[in-house]
């Protein structure tokens, strides 16, 4: 294991990983960040939550000269959200330098941007086209941009983003260094690294399985029209603490979102048809835990880092092998761990069979469960609050009434009463979703031509100091043997 200290990395950033409570970089880390800081050009390929982020954001800020006024520091991301979330952990990193960065993405009021831009940021983190909007504008000016970093280069190329990339690129001073992550490495992102990058060194973390070994993943057999059911049976029994429903289109997004208010859930939908306040209020809401479930489209979702998220639930199966990767790595991120169930309709199977071959990991049948063992989930809830009362308060002033009580009733009846009226029962709304095809392995193909994998394994695993332990110890949710949520949950204390 390497520390920080080991890499050279300067006093006021050892500082603000110090407060971030990174102990140990983890093998991307390791990798890349000698090599950045060395001026390479670096392209890099590691598992999902593996802190690609603090990678090329470490030698960047290092390469920062705080005293000048200037754009020095360039990182190019898919979506707006990526944007935010890639320039807050900058920010963290580069604070104690006091290094300025900025998030500039559409959507956003053009005068209030140009307003912050002339604050003068170090560091401008964007969404492509609003970049580029800019720098033909004249409000963001590239000449002293001496660090470029394209960050989920393919989701670039997949968004049909590849020409104003290569324009960026083209844009920038030839003596820049270029940082080029990518989870896969299609001919459109070669060609850019071949043409606009100097000699890139490849570092690609190695493993047998793509995704990260914390992640315990299991499907269920489902058909169609009994998905619905499944998923709520399914929140009932395993209470995650937080949760993403994967659904394949916005509409399906919609109406799951909806389905599961019908039922009393809290949650809320999250695709790129809505405006950009409303994604941001939407993520607010879920990162707080104002809402316990985020329903998400592929897009929508793409590396973000939100912690604490339990599980992640596939209920469309995904397209291609890559994007089972993606969505089930919003979980088990920085060492934690999490749980991953995909739906599969019959007609579905040899798309899962695809998807483990590709990824080169096991996906674990698990059985449906029943409606009475949801309802037992919901009363563990109950039980679990009961306990904490019984243990933790004083309850002096109810002990009289409750001796009473038992004078009159027998003590099971009581307790049953006074369960039934603390348990939160499910509203059972019949939900109806419109149809959907299932999805054919000749999509997952695609997948399979175009993915690569990353990431060791065994050491994707890292520490950070004082991380919040993950969630409700519920019992109930054990029954598998593994979940997020067990006391010395994290996995990684195996390899300390
Ligand atoms: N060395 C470290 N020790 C502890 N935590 C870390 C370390 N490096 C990064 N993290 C944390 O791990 C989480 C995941 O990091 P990050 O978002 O950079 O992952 P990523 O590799 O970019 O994932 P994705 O492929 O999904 O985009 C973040 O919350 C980050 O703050
Ligand atoms: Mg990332």
């Amino acid at each position: 294991m390497t520390t920080f200290n080991e890499l050279g990395i300067s006093k006021p950033i050892m500082k603000a990983l110090e407060k971030m409570g990174f102990e140990e970089a983890t093998p991307i880390q390791e990798q890349t960040i000698p090599l950045g800081m060395q001026g390479k050009d670096v392209i890099g390929q590691a598992q999902t939550g593996t802190g690609k982020t603090a990678a090329f954001g470490i030698p960047m800020i290092e390469k920062i000269d705080k005293d000048a006024k200037k754009i020095q520091g360039l990182v190019v991301a898919p979506t707006r959200e990526l944007a935010i979330q890639v320039s807050e952990e900058i920010h963290r990193l580069g604070k104690f330098k006091g290094v300025r960065t900025l998030p500039v993405y559409g959507g956003q009021h053009m005068d209030r941007q140009i307003r912050a831009l002339k604050e003068g940021p170090h560091i401008v983190v964007a969404t492509p086209g609003r970049l580029l909007d800019h720098i033909r504008r004249k409000t963001i000016k590239i000449d002293n941009v001496h660090t470029a970093v394209l960050d989920e280069a393919d989701e670039m190329l997949n968004m049909g983003f590849i020409d104003d990339i290569r324009d960026i690129l083209k844009m920038i001073p030839e003596e820049r260094q270029t940082l080029l992550f990518s989870a896969t490495m299609p001919r459109e992102i070669r060609e850019i690294a071949s043409t606009l990058m100097k000699n890139p060194e490849e570092v690609k973390v190695k493993s047998k399985e793509m995704t990260v070994s914390n992640i315990d993943q299991s499907f269920l057999e489902v058909l169609e029209k009994q998905k619905f059911d499944t998923l709520t049976n399914l929140l009932d029994i395993q209470a995650p603490e937080l949760a993403i429903v994967f659904g394949r289109t916005k509409k399906r997004v919609d109406e799951v979102t909806e389905g599961l208010h019908a039922r009393g859930f809290r949650a809320e939908g999250i695709h790129g048809d809505l405006t950009q306040g409303k994604r941001m209020s939407v993520l607010n809401k879920f990162k707080s835990g104002r809402i316990e479930i985020l329903v998400a489209t592929d897009v929508a979702a793409r590396g973000l880092d939100i912690s604490g998220v339990t599980h992640v639930y596939n209920f469309d199966v995904p397209q291609d092998p890559e994007s089972y990767v993606h969505r089930i790595g919003r979980t088990g991120r920085a060492g934690k761990t999490g749980e991953a169930i995909s739906f599969i309709t019959p007609r579905e199977m040899p798309h899962l069979h695809l998807i483990e071959k590709v990824t080169k990991s096991k996906v674990k049948r698990m059985d449906a469960p029943s409606f009475d063992e949801a309802r037992r989930g919901q009363q563990q809830l109950t039980v679990e609050k009961l306990t904490s009362t019984i243990e933790g308060q004083d309850l002096k002033d109810y002990r009289e009434t409750a001796a009473e009580l038992l004078d009159q009733h027998d003590s099971v009846t009581v307790v049953a009463a006074a369960l039934k009226l603390m348990t939160k029962e499910r509203r059972n709304a019949p939900v109806t979703l419109s149809s959907v095809q299932p999805v054919s392995v000749k999509g997952g193909q695609k997948g399979k031509k175009k993915f690569r994998g990353g990431g060791d394994n065994k050491r994707n695993n890292f520490s950070r100091k004082g991380g919040k332990p993950s969630g409700r110890n519920r019992k109930f949710q054990n029954k598998r043997g593994s979940n997020s949520n067990s006391s010395g949950g994290n996995r990684n204390q195996n390899f300390k």
